[in-house]
C-alpha cells in the first residue's frame, strides 16, 4: 500500500491543521467548537484523500504523476474522495452546508501552496524505477521515436535514389521525410493517443502515386531498433500501408493554443539533406501553446562537440566515423546531448551554452541557403557586435543543437520575404534545448516567439538565440541593423 502519494496528502493535512490554528487565534472563544468541528472535517477530508492516494495501483503510476497537480487531477482525487464519503453512507449535503463556511474561513488563512515536495518512490515489485522527472515519459518516447527514425533517414542519406518531390512551395520532400513522419507519428499515437500532431508533410502525393507509395513503404516496414525493449516501447512496426498514411496524415493539425500537439520536422533541412550536409529529425511537445519537450537528432553533427563545427559537411559525410547527436530538453529540467545509437538510448551528458564574456569572440550560426535568412544582414550585425570570425553555414536545427552545446554561440536568422512565415515545426524542438542550454530565442524585433496560433510563427519576424548573458545586447543590435533598414 506505500504510495508516492501520500507525503502529498500528509503535506496537505497539516497546512490544515495550521490554518486551523490560525483560524482559532482569530475566532471568538464562544464559536470554538464550531470551528474545530468544521476543521476536524476538513482533517477527514483530507485523511480520505491520502487514503485514495494510496489505493492508485502501481500500473496507474503514470497517471498520476507525483507533482503539483494539474487543474485536472485535483478535482478528479477529490471526487473520488466524495465518492467514498457517500459509499460510507455520510450525508455528504449536510456535511458540505455545514462545513462551508468554516471552508471558507480557514482557506482564507491558506497561502498559495508551495511547489509540492518530490518524492522518490520505492522501487516498484516490477523492478521499474519511478523518476519524478516531469514529462519524462513524453522525452523518453521522442528520443527513441526520433532515434528510430534517423536510422530511416540515414539509410535514404546513402542511397542514390531519394525519391525526391517539389511540394507547391517549390521545396523538396524525399522519401525519407514521409518515411520519417510515419515512423514518428505512429510512436506518438501509440503512447499519446489523444495528441495531436502538426507535422511538415501529408500522404496525399502517396496515396496518388502507388510507385512511391511502394518505395517508402519498404523504408518503413525495414526500419526498427535493434534493441526490442526500445522498439517496442514505441509501439513496433507500422503493421499495414493504409496505417502508414493514416500516420502521415496524422500530422495535420492545425495547431493551437490549448492542449498537447506535437510538432514534427521530419527531415528539417531537406536541401542539405539532398547535397549531402547536416540535417535534423525534429520532435517537439507544446502543451497549451509552450514547447515544453524538444528532441533532436542529428545524424552528420560530430559526436565530439569540440570538432569544428563544419566538420562532416560534405558528399563524403557518410563515410565518416563518431557522427550522429540525439538532442534531448524538458522545460525546468535541461538540455542532453547523446550519440545516436541503432537501439537503446545511450547515456546523456547535460549540455550548457558557452559562457562568453566578449562578445567580438562569439562564432555565430545562420542557413546555408541564402533564401531562408538574410546573409548581409546578419553579417552586419556581427560587424557591429566586432565578431571576427566568419560565420558559419550550417542547415537545419542542428544551428539550435551546436550552439547550445557550446560549439557556437550564436544563431541569426534575419528575414529575407516580409510576406514569409516561420514554421512552428523548424523552430519548437530547437527553442526548448537552446533555453534549457542556458540560452533565449526570440524573433528578429525581441518578441517571443508564438508557437500558440497555428501550423506557423504568424506573428514574429526571424529569429534570434544567444546566450542569456549577452542576449540584450545581441537583439538590441539585430533592431538597429533592422531600423536602419525600415
Ligand atoms: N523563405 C524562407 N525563409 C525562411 N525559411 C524558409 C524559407 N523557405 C523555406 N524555409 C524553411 O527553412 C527550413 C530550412 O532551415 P534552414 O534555413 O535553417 O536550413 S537550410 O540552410 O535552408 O538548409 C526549411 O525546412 P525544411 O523544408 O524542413 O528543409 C523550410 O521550412
Ligand atoms: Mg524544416
Amino acid at each position: 500500500m506505500s504510495s508516492v502519494y501520500v507525503p502529498t496528502a500528509v503535506h496537505t493535512g497539516d497546512k490544515l491543521k495550521r490554518a486551523l490554528k490560525r483560524t482559532l487565534d482569530d475566532t471568538p472563544r464562544q464559536n470554538h467548537q464550531t470551528t474545530i468541528d468544521g476543521g476536524r472535517r476538513m482533517f477527514v477530508f483530507a485523511r480520505l484523500v491520502a487514503y485514495v492516494h494510496s489505493l492508485v495501483p502501481a500500473p496507474l503510476y503514470p497517471a498520476f504523476p507525483p507533482m503539483p497537480p494539474s487543474s485536472l487531477q485535483l478535482p478528479i482525487y477529490l471526487l473520488l474522495s466524495l465518492l467514498i464519503l457517500a459509499i460510507s453512507f455520510i450525508p455528504i449535503s449536510t456535511l458540505l452546508s455545514r462545513s462551508f463556511s468554516r471552508l471558507s474561513q480557514i482557506s482564507s488563512h491558506l497561502r498559495p501552496a508551495p511547489a509540492f515536495p518530490s518524492c522518490t518512490a520505492p522501487p516498484l515489485a516490477t523492478n521499474r524505477t519511478f523518476s519524478t522527472m516531469a514529462y519524462e515519459k513524453e522525452l523518453h518516447t521522442a528520443l527513441l521515436a526520433v532515434q528510430r527514425a534517423t536510422l530511416l533517414t540515414k539509410s535514404v542519406f546513402s542511397s542514390h535514389s531519394k525519391g525526391t518531390l517539389s511540394k507547391s512551395d517549390s521545396s523538396p520532400v524525399t522519401i525519407g521525410d514521409f518515411g520519417a513522419q510515419a515512423l514518428i507519428i505512429a510512436s506518438i499515437k501509440h503512447v499519446f493517443p489523444d495528441d495531436e500532431v502538426v507535422g511538415e508533410e501529408d500522404a496525399d502525393d502517396l496515396r496518388s502515386n502507388s510507385s512511391l507509395r511502394d518505395l517508402v513503404w519498404d523504408l518503413v516496414q525495414s526500419t526498427k531498433l535493434e534493441d526490442s525493449d526500445a522498439e517496442t516501447a514505441i509501439g513496433g512496426p507500422v503493421a499495414t500501408v493504409e496505417g502508414m498514411l493514416d500516420a502521415i496524415d496524422g500530422g495535420r493539425s492545425r495547431g493551437g493554443r490549448e492542449g498537447r500537439i506535437w510538432a514534427l520536422d521530419p527531415i528539417d533541412g531537406t536541401k542539405g539533406f539532398l547535397r549531402g550536409g547536416q540535417y535534423a529529425v525534429c520532435l517537439a511537445l507544446m502543451v497549451d501553446g509552450i514547447p515544453t519537450v524538444g528532441v533532436i537528432g542529428c545524424p552528420n553533427l560530430p559526436v565530439d562537440d569540440t570538432a569544428p563545427l563544419d566538420s562532416f559537411i560534405g558528399t563524403d559525410a557518410d563515410d565518416k566515423e563518431g557522427k550522429g547527436v540525439l538532442f534531448g530538453a524538458v522545460k525546468g529540467e535541461g538540455s542532453t546531448s547523446r550519440p545516436l545509437s541503432n537501439g537503446a538510448l545511450q547515456p546523456p551528458t547535460p549540455i550548457k551554452m558557452k559562457p562568453l564574456e566578449d562578445i567580438s569572440q562569439a562564432t555565430f550560426c545562420e542557413s546555408v541557403e541564402a533564401g531562408h535568412s538574410s546573409h548581409g544582414d546578419n553579417a552586419a550585425i556581427a560587424s557591429k557586435l566586432g565578431i571576427t570570425k566568419p560565420s558559419v553555414r550550417m542547415d537545419s536545427q542542428a544551428k539550435y543543437g551546436s550552439i547550445a552545446r557550446g560549439a557556437g554561440d550564436l544563431y541569426l536568422r534575419l528575414p529575407v520575404s516580409k510576406t514569409y512565415e516561420e514554421k512552428i515545426w523548424d523552430h519548437a524542438a530547437g527553442v526548448v534545448i537552446v533555453q534549457e542550454a542556458g540560452g533565449k530565442v526570440t524573433d528578429a524585433w525581441g518578441k517571443p516567439l508564438d508557437f500558440g496560433i497555428g501550423r506557423t510563427l504568424k506573428e514574429n519576424k526571424g529569429v534570434v538565440a544567444a546566450p542569456n548573458a549577452i542576449f540584450p545586447r545581441v537583439i538590441d543590435v539585430v533592431k538597429e541593423v533592422l531600423s536602419a533598414k525600415q
